[in-house]
């Protein structure tokens, strides 16, 4: 299913809308009995009760639904609440106790004081924090993280950890330290970028049986599913010839760095293009026979005077300083074009045409913004956003996870592995793209489904080789994560 990603803003008017139809009450009771579902699965059936923490807002109403859930199948709980604010956390509250519910005040003795734990529950606060924690309910996450942190009772995290926001992707001084955490009616950036990515802990979803369509509308990205990424995926014809499969020029290389485009060759041949030509000044190495290499005095005098024109073309990988200029030469053409490493310079900003993928790190994209590169990491879909507009085509910003982004939106691309974080990654990467295009992709279409093609195939090839990954292994799976994504398990 095609997952979203809230920002807190979102959520507010998502909430604002199920409540103008009476809607919130029962969205907060399937979030209550997602969490209670979520601890169920998660800690093994024994003697000692759950702790739920419930903070004054609607988080603190979630934790107090699930504790009424929990009772309901027999778990006994231990519930800590703070005096509610938010109307339905009130209500939760009465529900609880009506049903024989015992709940004491919240405080951080009374967290310290409670026997011992199975897991504890954290709805202290969630996407209505600002800022750092503050008053009594930093006191309750201190006593809370070192409690849990002695006894090794772990902590699951309604919707997000207390203390981080939902919008921002570093850690404050202080917050919840989850094992799990359970994200609610949608991601946001905290679930998804950075150092708070991390201090989630083992991340799933519940999207509260909210219309799909609302929370749709709300999301500042989607997250595209498997099986609807594979269904864009091209079939080849059983009468096809190479000609048909796409012709794919490679134009990078300089001396010392004659690999990148023979890297970005082997991306292009495994995800299926016909014929890959790398065109260099520099003698490319002969990592795989079936590419065919022109090395050419001048790339410019070239570009110049060729007639030809291929399906799709990568430029820029290990180019060195002639790259922009270059770029400016085959942007003219308005052929399929991925754009990479030296290419993604700021003189080119504006020049991206419909069929343009731009692909830099955040480091290149810091470049493109000039802006520093923290400010880039600060806000991923924010950057790949602004890049585009000021780029035009289309952009993806690499990164654990990579953001793609179009004229219309912007999606977040699932799964891949810490390993791929290695040289010659982007190289690869920028060949499927290739491909892609060459096999006729509308561009939006080809960077999604590329970016997760090659996130798959990191994936594969972490199961293969370990944690050390070379492009090259993942260029190797390519065809393989080509068939998960054409046939998905879920
Ligand atoms: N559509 C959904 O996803 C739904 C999610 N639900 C849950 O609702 C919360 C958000 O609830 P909200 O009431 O807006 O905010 P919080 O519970 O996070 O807390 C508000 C509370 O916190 C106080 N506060 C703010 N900043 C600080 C601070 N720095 N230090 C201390 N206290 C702070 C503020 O004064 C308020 O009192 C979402 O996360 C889900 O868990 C719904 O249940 C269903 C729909």
């Amino acid at each position: 299913m095609t997952e979203y990603v809230l920002s807190a803003v979102g959520v507010k008017g998502l909430d604002a809308r199920l409540e103008a139809v009476g809607l919130l009450d029962p969205a907060m009771e399937a979030a209550g009995r997602a969490v209670a579902a979520e601890l169920l699965r998660r800690v093994p059936a024994g003697a000692r009760p759950l702790a739920l923490l419930a903070g004054p807002g609607a988080n603190g109403g979630d934790a107090l639904v699930a504790a009424r859930h929990l009772l309901a199948v027999g778990q006994p709980v231990m519930v800590l609440a703070a005096v509610p604010k938010h109307e339905l956390a009130q209500r939760n509250l009465g529900r609880l106790r009506a049903v024989g519910g015992k709940v004491e005040e919240l405080s951080a003795p009374a967290v310290t004081a409670l026997p011992p734990a199975a897991a504890w529950a954290d709805g202290l606060l969630g996407t209505g924090l600002r800022g750092p924690l503050r008053g009594e309910l930093a006191e309750v996450v201190e006593a809370l993280n070192t409690r849990t942190a002695q006894a090794q009772e772990p902590v699951l995290a309604i919707d997000l950890p207390s203390g981080l926001e939902a919008d921002r992707i570093t850690c404050p001084a202080l917050w919840v330290r989850a094992d799990w955490t359970l994200a609610l009616s949608a991601y946001k950036p905290v679930h998804l970028f950075g150092a708070a990515a991390a201090a989630c802990g083992d991340l799933s979803l519940d999207t509260l049986a909210l219309p799909l369509a609302w929370t749709a509308r709300q999301a500042s990205a989607v997250r595209p599913a498997d099986a609807e990424l594979g269904r864009v995926l091209p079939h080849r014809r059983a009468d096809a010839h190479k000609g048909d499969a796409g012709r794919v020029w490679v134009i990078g290389g300089s001396v010392g760095l004659e690999g990148a485009p023979a890297m970005t060759g082997v991306g292009a041949l495994r995800t299926g293009a016909g014929l890959v030509t790398l065109h260099s000044v520099a003698e490319v190495p002969l990592v795989t026979p079936e590419l065919m290499r022109t090395r050419h005095d001048s790339l410019n005098d070239w570009l110049a005077h060729e007639s030809a024109r291929p399906d799709a073309l990568a430029l820029g990988m290990g180019l060195g300083a002639q790259a922009p200029a270059l770029a400016r030469q085959v942007l003219a053409w308005k052929r399929p074009s991925v754009l990479d490493a030296d290419a993604l310079q700021p003189e080119l900003s504006g020049l991206g045409h419909a069929g343009v993928i731009w692909t830099p790190h955040p480091g290149e994209a810091a470049r493109m913004l000039e802006v520093a590169v923290s400010e880039v990491t600060a806000d991923s879909l924010g950057s790949a956003a602004a890049l585009q507009q000021r780029y035009g085509g289309v952009v993806v910003l690499k990164g654990g996870p990579s953001v793609v982004a179009w004229a219309g939106g912007l999606s977040v691309s699932r799964g891949g592995h810490p390993g791929m974080a290695s040289a010659g990654m982007g190289d690869t990467l920028a060949g499927v793209l290739a491909a892609l295009l060459a096999a006729g992709l509308p561009t939006e279409q080809a960077a999604q489904v590329g970016v997760r093609l090659h996130a798959r195939a990191g994936e594969r090839a972490a199961q293969r080789h370990g944690y050390g990954l070379g492009a090259s292994d993942v260029a190797a799976e390519l065809g393989r994560a080509w068939a998960d994504l054409s046939a998905p398990s879920g």
